[in-house]
């Protein structure tokens, strides 16, 4: 009943039970910006109907910066996803868990305890043994002139770090844990079923289609899978450097003191499962579209390779990750790779709590609306970029002593981990992973596309899903430098 002239603009064509879904493609990102071109309001967004939800879409860095500078508490929940909440023990995780007691405090958890800078750091020799081990995988694809599927490459790499930190395995149990994951992204492609229509109406179609039992099954198999690694943990003190797991149970105990934050088991599986499944694929989604625009465009890869070069001289076979910090190219790469292609181009949908009067009253958004922030059309944003469509990292590079755009969340043009209270909170662990695989791969070899096609034919569109590998999954030819 709200007066209509108080809501953000909407397209025409809105259907009986789809809204305005039926205009959303394969990628929602792209139709999204697509739409908002055509009749969005550049410092507000646009307002849809998608299924039974009401969805503001924020396409520009003013509208981003409206709602992230005064409206964020009203927009820190999440909306409530039947399949997300079956998968995290009815959102015992951080992630997905509604805004509230719960996920204050399992954030705090995770912020403090498990990726803090001292934790982070811990984990450096694991970072530089899986370094060194993905620079030995590409060095024998090189020895035998061999093309590689970079996505192969690098997940081996991201997946074993990660596992490493949050439960110390590796072999089968890594490789296991690898598998669920793929398996498990597999079914959460696209909008769902509950988007549409109601939870029950929604469950009803998924018995019918068998989704509902292949959930069940998907969601028993990762609960046995958690409890043995628990299990395991509860029974071997560690030796060496405490992961996730082995901290998170500490702070159980500390809690039966009364000195902690109060953690079932399930707890724990939710917050490792989290760690681990928010780490793996946005870490190897933004080093395959690293690895895409490095080889699209050489006169970057020759101006990396030269400052790694010149910092990493004398060096091991490995970078050390104390150098990382003295190459600002590389992490303007970096900043450049998450512009153009953040892995979660959509961010994670949030949900208003309150009505919000946006842009100094001009509009109200009611209570319970889902906000889809389109990171990736923001970093097109033609009014906050120059030339957005361009791969070009120096615009990163402090020029006459301004601050560089940074991604932490208070640039609002640059938000691939988004921003506020529901900020990524994995970014200190995130980046020395990309950097230092970046800087290992490029410091032994110069990477080739395959013979007979060219950068301009490179396909640069993303597949369709939550998060946002190529489509077309990147080949290169890794050749042997002269100096490794
Ligand atoms: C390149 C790597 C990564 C990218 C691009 C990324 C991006 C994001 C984004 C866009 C969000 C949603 C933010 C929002 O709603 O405003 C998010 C949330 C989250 N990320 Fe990351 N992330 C990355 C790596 C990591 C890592 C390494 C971890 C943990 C080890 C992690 C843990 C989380 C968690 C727990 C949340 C939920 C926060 C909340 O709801 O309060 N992420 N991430």
């Amino acid at each position: 009943r709200q007066s209509r002239s108080k809501l953000p603009p909407s397209p025409p064509w809105r259907l009986p039970l789809l809204g305005h879904l039926h205009l959303i493609g394969h990628l929602p990102h792209r139709s999204l910006h697509n739409l908002h071109l055509r009749y969005g309001h550049d410092n507000t967004g646009l307002l849809l109907q998608l299924g039974r939800r009401r969805t503001l879409v924020v396409s520009t860095a003013a509208a981003a910066a409206d709602l992230f500078k005064n409206h964020d508490h009203a927009f820190s929940s999440r909306p409530h996803n039947a399949a997300a909440h079956k998968q995290t023990y009815g959102s015992r995780n951080v992630s997905f868990a509604p805004y509230g007691d719960h996920w204050r405090q399992a954030k705090r958890v995770v912020v403090v305890h498990l990726l803090s800078a001292r934790r982070v750091d811990a984990f450096a020799p694991v970072r530089a043994a899986e370094a060194a081990s993905l620079v030995a995988r590409a060095r024998r694809a090189a020895e035998a002139g061999e093309p590689v599927q970079v996505k192969e490459l690098i997940y081996g790499y991201t997946n074993a770090v990660v596992i490493r930190a949050a439960a110390g395995a590796t072999g089968t149990t890594a490789e296991r844990w690898r598998q669920l994951l793929a398996e498990s992204a597999a079914l959460v492609v696209g909008f769902q079923a509950e988007d549409m229509v109601p939870d029950a109406a929604a469950r009803v179609w998924r018995r019918a289609t068998g989704l509902e039992r292949k959930f069940d099954d998907m969601v028993e198999e990762w609960d046995r899978f958690l409890s043995e690694i628990v299990a395991e943990h509860k029974e071997k003190m560690p030796a060496g450097e405490d992961d996730f797991m082995d901290v998170l149970l500490r702070l159980r105990e500390e809690e039966e003191e009364g000195k902690g934050f109060a953690l079932t088991d399930d707890g724990i599986k939710a917050i490792a499962k989290d760690m681990i499944v928010a780490a793996t694929e946005t870490a190897a989604v933004a080093l395959e579209w690293a690895m895409a625009e490095l080889a699209r465009n050489p006169r970057v890869m020759a101006k990396l390779q030269g400052e790694i070069a010149r910092v990493a001289a004398g060096a091991g076979d490995t970078v050390a990750e104390a150098d990382l910090g003295r190459m600002g190219y590389l992490r303007a790469v970096v900043k450049e790779v998450l512009r153009l292609h953040p892995p979660l181009p959509l961010l994670l949908p949030r949900e208003s709590m309150s009505a919000a009067a946006v842009q100094g009253g001009r509009y109200e958004i009611p209570a319970g609306t889902t906000l889809l922030v389109n990171a990736w059309a923001i970093g097109r944003d033609p009014a906050a970029w120059d030339a957005p469509e361009e791969f070009r990292p120096e615009r990163f590079l402090a020029a006459g002593g301004s601050p560089a755009v940074d991604f932490r969340g208070t640039d609002y043009q640059l938000i691939p981990f988004g921003a506020g209270r529901r900020i990524c909170p994995g970014i200190n662990f995130a980046l020395p992973v990309l950097e230092l695989a970046l800087a290992s791969l490029l410091r032994h070899f110069d990477w080739e596309l395959p013979a007979g096609v060219r950068p301009a034919d490179m396909d640069m569109v993303e597949a369709p899903g939550l998060s946002a590998p190529p489509r077309v999954p990147l080949v290169v030819v890794p050749k042997l430098k002269a100096s490794s």
